[in-house]
């Protein structure tokens, strides 16, 4: 059996094994169920991850650029990810010493600039359109605060599909229930990740580093791909914002604080600029991995 050196990155504890793409991994979906398993995978603080990045630098370009796939742990594609976009430029960071990436992903290019304080990244603009989410072609309209298998939910699209509840409080959602028949509900033909959000009065939950923001939410959200709950989504997070803005929850174009369990992103969602994205990442460790036979 062959190795591969992996490293080790997350985003707010949303965990990412890198390979350059020139990595001899024939069959990327099996390589990423073996380690990504979260009993029997790679070794590290959290045992597993929530998807391989596949990454392939192009650094004679300026600003450099990177094409970034991930590989989920059920060996699927996912056209983007916030927190492995954030990864992703530390990644071209380490390897050039440039502080501005373009990733290139399925749902387009994104531009992201790393920064001591952390990193941001382009998020596009969020959609709404029913071709866009996707929603079934007979759904017609938005798919704006309507009940999906029992969840009030707004459908948006940042990149991938979620479906965003806006609760009193996160925590008191068995999400793990309530999440899986809302992911595969028939009004969204390539499913959707289920992403709960409640407010929180800023005054009442002030921490240190969050200048000049406007708005707070917690975040948990249910991952297509993974299928359970990741420890943060910056998709997830735009979501949240775009769809707060989008029910009259909302009406700053304001950083806004959003919590999920892994840490704090600050997330912007102009009327008529793509939406961003910031937050840490830091670096676990590189180890040998077994690469499964094709
Ligand atoms: N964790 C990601 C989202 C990854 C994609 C998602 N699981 C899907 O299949 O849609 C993020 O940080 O955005």
């Amino acid at each position: 059996m062959s190795t591969v050196t992996a490293e080790k990155y997350h985003g707010t504890a949303n965990d990412f094994l890198v390979l350059p793409a020139d990595a001899p991994v024939t069959d990327r979906a099996a390589f990423a169920r073996v380690h990504c398993d979260r009993e029997t995978g790679v070794r590290g603080e959290r045992t597993g991850a929530d998807g391989v990045l596949f990454l392939d630098l192009d650094s004679s370009a300026t600003p450099v650029r990177v094409t970034m796939t991930l590989v989920q742990p059920d060996g699927s594609i996912a056209e983007m990810c916030g927190n492995g976009a954030r990864v992703t430029a530390v990644w071209a960071a380490r390897a050039t010493g440039a502080r501005e990436v373009v990733i290139e992903t399925p749902a387009g290019d994104r531009h992201a600039v790393v920064q001591s304080e952390g990193v941001t990244v382009e998020m596009g603009h969020p959609s709404f359109d029913p071709t866009d989410v996707p929603l079934v072609p007979d759904h017609g309209n938005q798919l704006v605060e309507e009940s999906v298998e029992g969840l009030t939910v707004t459908a948006v699209d940042t990149g991938v599909p979620h479906a965003v509840a806006f609760v009193d409080d996160v925590d008191d959602v068995d999400l793990p229930n309530v999440a899986p028949p809302v992911r595969h509900a028939d009004v969204f033909p390539e499913g959707a990740n289920v992403t709960l959000a409640s407010r929180v009065r800023l005054d009442d939950d002030a921490r240190e580093g969050a200048p000049g923001q406007t708005a707070a939410f917690r975040q948990r959200t249910f991952e297509r791909g993974v299928e359970g709950e990741t420890m943060a989504c910056g998709t997830g997070a735009v979501a949240i914002v775009a769809a707060a803005k989008r029910t009259g929850r909302l009406d700053t174009e304001g950083p806004v604080r959003v919590s999920p369990p892994g840490g704090d992103l600050v997330i912007v969602v102009p009327d008529d600029e793509p939406a961003t994205l910031t937050g840490p990442v830091e670096y676990e460790f590189e180890d040998e991995l077994e690469v499964p036979e094709a």
